[in-house]
């Protein structure tokens, strides 16, 4: 099976548009307003209106309240939330049961202690992604175009599906899913020219090589 490409942060109908064409399986929009990527629910609907069905429509929050999902769901259909805050299980668990959608949970890894997370994480959340911890005092807990060591992956049985995600490129992905075996990767700064500016032809790139056979 092809690995499943993630594209993140997206804002634009061009770069939707060069996802979706591209053969992107999941579509991810920011409703983190410190985020350059961030979109409003006004402005996801119109970007998620031409998304086929097959295609999931991910919303990314970070430590919702309850209001600012029921609020978002009411103007955007999301196929599945991600928390990546500091959202504990048990508000993994609770935003499952609210939204009645499954939920992908971000677990920032720096060092091997950090994959204990995996484990608790994985007993609740449908999905996790396997993120690089930001940086001490970084604005955004993702979207920082940092890579950690994927040795730490190596040989790891996960007990969800998963998505490896960090300083991914198109010139680094398919050694990463070498070398980790991910069945999916995530991007967003990857496939950036600037902040918050996706670049077509990198999406494209981005997902020939995530999705062409792994040798
Ligand atoms: O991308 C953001 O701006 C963002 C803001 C707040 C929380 C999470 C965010 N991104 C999360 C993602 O899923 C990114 O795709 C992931 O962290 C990888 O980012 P990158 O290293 O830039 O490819």
């Amino acid at each position: 099976m092809a690995t499943a490409v993630k594209i993140c942060g997206l804002s634009q109908p061009d770069s939707v548009d060069a996802a979706i064409k591209a053969g992107a399986r999941y579509l991810g929009f920011v409703f983190f307003p410190k985020s350059p990527r961030h979109v409003t629910p006004a402005q996801a609907a119109e970007l998620t209106a031409p998304v086929p069905v097959g295609i999931a429509r991910v919303g990314l929050f970070v430590n919702p309240d309850d209001a600012a999902l029921q609020s978002t769901l009411a103007t955007v259909p999301l196929d599945v939330i991600q928390l990546h805050g500091h959202e504990t299980p048990q508000r993994v668990a609770e935003v499952k049961a609210l939204t009645g959608l499954p939920v992908m949970k971000a677990v920032g890894v720096a060092e091997p202690a950090d994959l204990d997370a995996l484990w608790d994480y994985g007993l609740v959340a449908d999905m996790l992604l396997v993120d690089a911890k930001p940086p001490k005092g970084a604005d955004l807990p993702g979207g920082n175009g940092l890579a950690f060591d994927w040795r730490l992956l190596v040989g790891r049985q996960m007990v969800r599906p998963w998505l490896l995600a960090g300083g991914l490129t198109p010139e680094n992905v398919a050694q990463a899913i070498r070398l980790t075996r991910a069945p999916g990767v995530d991007v967003s700064s990857g496939v950036e020219s600037a902040p918050g500016v996706k670049d077509v032809e990198k999406i494209r790139q981005f997902i020939a090589r995530a999705t062409a056979p792994i040798l």
